[in-house]
């Protein structure tokens, strides 16, 4: 449990701890509740054991029987209610820490998007967080709650059975303790590598089969795909076996700490019994006594399946951690360190002037310059296209604008001030493919902005024209996304992604080819949303089709890291090479 708490450091929080500290007071409500709840159960079978002593005896009055009958309704109604309570609070926090944590990866991830991009590709890595951190839900839900609860239970438990009789109380604590808490860890240290086992053959044949899913014309025209089927269903076969294994281990494993659970209740009639033999306790109690156990136990042995879960949860959390590394380190790789003269926040926003001064860049290890002498001027409202073949250093300059990468010549300066020093509150980012979580419409588009309230989510949508779209949906803004997701074409995709960028309101947008894949009509459509809503910010697009260029004020050619050819669309008209180009990608267009 320790190490699912404490790792963490400054740079690195833990992506546990401060969720719990911050909704510490909820936490606590749930223990608190879930604790009644075990309580209302317990007590509810110890007067309904005192009901049945006691009706089976002449009772001198009614009222002896049924005030125990009004106390076994009360409990009964109350375990419902408190439960149903304590799970609609449990699930309301637990969406609120995932809620946070999605932020949170959103937040790490978004700024270094660019570099990252290079090394892991976005989408697939926002798809997988997003699996793992919904998996930590269960962490709260099924592990660390009941397992608090669980101790308490215990504790309090084996306290009270003290005060009757604390040898007794001892010898039945360490029973049930290992019952509870040492055959599951046990069971798990010796089952411990064949789980790991078959967590990595599913995730192996999963990875195989989502490459053979995105590959698959090619499995089909190299006429290998007979092979594929064949290697997947043997992997697949290979991790059904040691499946079955687990679970028949499982099952095994239950049915003996049931089975002995079991004896936990004989003991405790058995020991009401000789306790009553010595009138210490009436009579009537002993039922009581054997009966309070089978509740007790019952949620003691919910901690069997929370500790066995435990490595799962700490795999997820590992991973997590691990992009959040990774994301931060292949941007450090290649990051200028900052000096504290150079991070003056300068609060000018409305006014940002980008200046590339000789920039060249030279990949580590590597002796070919990726980027070579580019000048530069962007003023606010400026628009920029970059062009070029595939490898001639577009990106790269994306990059070396953003402040993500330092340029090995030249000076990257925005008002004066490096790039990167101020880069988190000045670009927005538009890609190929956003990615869209599995929540709400209205939180996809939050994302960018964790503040912005309905009104300001509805002020973009219609901006970017999804208005009727999204009205049509059945809960509208607050439509999960799994509903509508596949109501969304890859255009509408791209304006939720643009609604993100309008909502974060910042001086300069990156585009990165947000129109590869959709049709020329829905391309030209989004250019010109584009271009219409971000009029006042800087544009920097990088783009392989000339469509929508007519509107831009600078266009810019690269070749082998150079800028061989720039202008506007109008004095490169009369270049020939460009005005075939043009013309080129034009004609198709109007095919
Ligand atoms: N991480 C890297 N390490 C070493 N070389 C790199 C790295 N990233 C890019 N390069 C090289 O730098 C040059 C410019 O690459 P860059 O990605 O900027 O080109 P691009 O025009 O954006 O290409 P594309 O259109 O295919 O994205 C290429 O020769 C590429 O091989």
């Amino acid at each position: 449990m320790r190490r699912f708490i404490q790792k963490k450091s400054k740079e690195h929080p833990s992506w546990v701890t401060p969720y719990v500290k911050e909704y510490a007071g909820l936490f606590l409500l749930i223990i608190i509740l879930s604790l009644l709840s075990a309580g209302c159960a317990a007590a509810m079978m110890y007067t309904a054991g005192a009901l049945i002593s006691k009706a089976a005896l002449r009772p001198e009055n009614i009222l002896m029987i049924y005030v125990p009958i009004v106390l076994v309704r009360t409990f009964g109604f109350g375990k419902g209610v408190i439960q149903y309570a304590e799970r609609l609070l449990s699930h309301s926090t637990i969406l609120k820490v995932l809620g946070r944590m999605r932020v949170r990866m959103y937040q790490t991830i978004e700024p270094h998007v660019l570099t990252v991009r290079r090394s892991i590709s976005t989408g697939r890595v926002l798809g997988l967080l997003a699996e793992d951190i919904e998996r930590l839900q269960n962490l709260y839900l099924r592990a660390l709650l009941p397992l608090c609860s669980s101790i308490l239970i215990f504790g309090v438990g084996i306290v009270a059975l003290g005060m009757y009789d604390v040898k007794f109380a001892l010898l039945l604590g360490c029973f049930v303790g290992f019952l509870a808490f040492i055959i599951p860890c046990i069971a798990l240290f010796s089952t411990m590598k064949r789980r790991q086992e078959w967590k990595d053959r599913r995730s192996r044949s999963y990875q195989e089969l989502t490459d053979a899913v995105l590959g698959l014309t090619d499995w089909v025209m190299s006429g290998q795909s007979r092979l594929f089927i064949e290697k997947f269903k043997r992997t697949q076969q290979a991790s059904a076996r040691i499946n079955h294994y687990l679970r028949r281990y499982d099952w095994r494993l239950n049915w003996f700490v049931y089975s002995l659970s079991g004896l936990v209740i004989i003991c405790m009639t058995l020991w009401a019994g000789t306790f009553a033999e010595a009138g210490k306790l009436d009579v009537v109690w002993i039922a009581a006594f054997g009966l309070i156990a089978f509740p007790l136990m019952d949620t003691l042995l919910r901690t069997s399946n929370a500790i066995m879960e435990l490595p799962e949860y700490r795999r997820s959390i590992e991973r997590i951690k691990q992009m959040e590394q990774d994301a931060n380190m292949v941007a450090q790789e290649m990051k200028y360190q900052v000096t504290a003269d150079e991070i003056k926040p300068f609060d000018n926003m409305a006014s940002v002037m980008l200046e590339l001064q000789e920039v060249g860049f030279r990949y580590p290890d590597t002796k070919e310059w990726a980027v070579r002498q580019v000048n530069l001027q962007i003023p606010q409202g400026k628009k920029v296209a970059i062009l070029g073949r595939s490898g001639s250093g577009k990106s790269t300059l994306l990059q070396l604008i953003q402040g993500s990468i330092l340029s090995s010549e030249g000076s990257v300066l925005i008002n004066g001030v490096t790039a990167q020093a101020n880069q988190n509150r000045l670009f927005s980012f538009l890609n190929q493919s956003p990615y869209l979580f599995d929540t709400s419409v209205a939180n996809n588009i939050r994302l960018a902005c964790p503040d912005a309230d309905d009104k300001q989510i509805h002020q973009v949508i219609q901006m970017v024209g999804l208005d009727r779209l999204i009205d049509s949906l059945p809960q509208g803004i607050h439509t999960s996304m799994q509903e509508a997701g596949s109501r969304f074409s890859g255009g509408e995709r791209q304006r939720i992604a643009l609604a993100r960028v309008l909502l974060q309101d910042r001086p300069i947008v990156l585009l990165d080819e947000p129109t590869v894949g959709l049709d020329p009509i829905t391309e030209k459509k989004l250019i010109d949303t584009i271009l219409d809503l971000l009029k006042d910010r800087s544009l920097v697009w990088v783009t392989h089709h000339l469509t929508g260029l007519e509107q831009m004020d600078e266009i810019i050619f690269m070749e082998d890291g150079f800028v061989k050819m720039r202008g506007s669309h109008q004095t490169l008209m009369a270049n020939e090479r460009y005005r075939n180009l043009y013309e080129l990608d034009h004609f198709s267009y109007l095919l």
